[in-house]
């Protein structure tokens, strides 16, 4: 398969990074993590944002990561650059294979600012460049519920590998959309769903472990005969995405259901599983511009799962622009067979605005 490599990499690389974020929710939960005052939000980020560039850059040197964070503030704060190196050195998977796939822990303090600063490339139409986003969802991890652990490779500007770590998710892809799922996850094995996907080579999830990966299962979207049926996905966050147009759409397609607000990409997840059908994300702000990193492995893991994304007037996402997705407006998922349906009312509901 094309991208073997790169798809192991990248799974074994998010999945200890989510285990890391989920120490982290864990220590705040106990109330444990009074060293310093930085949010765990913070730590997370950081601390996942390193030890997955360090497994990019000890297994393909040359490639280059568009990464949210950056060791400025690292370098200045001596407290919360000391916590987060601890974390970072405690997460090992407990499998010596994986591993060395990884590159073993980083080495010291020095590698670790390193790794992290090495997420600043400019993005671009050429070559090999990683999207990651180590804790996606900030506001769903803050409150126990759905965040993401988000990794793509595109290389000349198309994504070709997508990762996302949600830990918060349940295991079993039939299990319907429950967005109170995760309120009280612990740092405890058996819980959260690694989701991957190869350009041309289908969708996969499997159980999120801590040593070697479980085996996947193939992921679909769910058929979906009659769309007044529909189930559709949209942000907590009235201020990222138009709660009111979404509405709009749902009520002119028929769609009586009560939408599902998700925090990250776990929405991209939950409808290439089957449970949900549609996610929608209406632009707010005139300005705004979507970042790569959260909607890269998303998007490819909904494609293979049997799904159409494009932006809210029917452009296919271009990620070869640079940090941001500046040549789109809003996202559109759906099964294939009914994206132009969606989109037709989306576009009514915008062009009537
Ligand atoms: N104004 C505006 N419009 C659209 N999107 C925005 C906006 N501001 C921020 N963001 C980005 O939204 C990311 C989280 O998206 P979600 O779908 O998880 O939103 S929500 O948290 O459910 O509201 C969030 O990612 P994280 O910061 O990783 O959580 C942001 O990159
Ligand atoms: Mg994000």
């Amino acid at each position: 398969m094309a991208y073997e490599n790169e798809l192991h990499l990248a799974q074994l690389a998010v999945q200890r990074a989510t285990l890391l974020t989920r120490r982290v929710y864990a220590a705040k939960s106990k109330g444990t993590l009074s060293k310093s005052d930085a949010s765990p939000v913070t730590i997370g980020d950081f601390g996942a944002q390193a030890l997955i560039i360090a497994a990019i850059k000890h297994a393909f040197p040359s490639d280059e990561v568009v990464g949210e964070e950056d060791a400025d503030d690292l370098r200045t704060n001596e407290a919360l650059r000391s916590q987060i190196w601890e974390l970072v050195q405690e997460a090992t998977l407990d499998d010596a294979e994986a591993e060395a796939v990884l590159g073993g822990p980083i080495k010291d303090v020095d590698g670790m600012l390193t790794a992290l600063d090495a997420g600043r490339s400019a993005g671009g139409a050429k070559g090999r460049i990683w999207a990651l986003d180590p804790i996606d969802g900030t506001k769903g991890f803050l409150r126990g519920g759905q965040y993401a652990v988000c990794l793509a490779l595109m290389v000349d500007g198309e994504v070709v590998v997508g990762v996302l770590g949600c830990p918060n998710l349940p295991v079993d892809d039939k299990e319907r959309l429950d967005t109170s799922i995760g309120a009280d996850q612990t740092d405890a094995e058996g819980k959260g769903v690694l989701f991957s996907a190869v350009l041309g080579h289908g969708a996969t999830s499997r159980p999120l472990t801590r040593g070697a990966l479980a085996e996947g299962t193939t992921i679909k979207m769910k058929p979906l005969e009659d769309i007044t049926q529909a189930t559709f996905c949209e942000s907590v966050e009235a201020g990222h995405s138009s709660h009111g147009d979404q509405a709009a759409i749902a009520g002119k397609l028929g769609i009586t259901k009560e939408s599902v607000r998700m925090d990250s990409q776990a929405k991209y997840a939950s409808i290439a599983r089957g449970a949900g059908d549609l996610y929608l994300r209406l632009p707010i702000s005139k300005t705004y511009q979507e970042k790569i990193w959260d909607h890269a492995a998303g998007v490819v893991i909904v494609g293979e799962a049997g799904g159409t994304v494009t932006d809210a007037w029917g452009k296919k996402l271009d990620f070869s622009i640079g940090r941001t997705l500046s040549g789109n407006k809003g996202v559109v998922a759906a099964p294939k067979a009914i994206h132009p349906e969606v989109l037709k009312v989306v576009i009514e509901v915008l062009s009537s605005k």
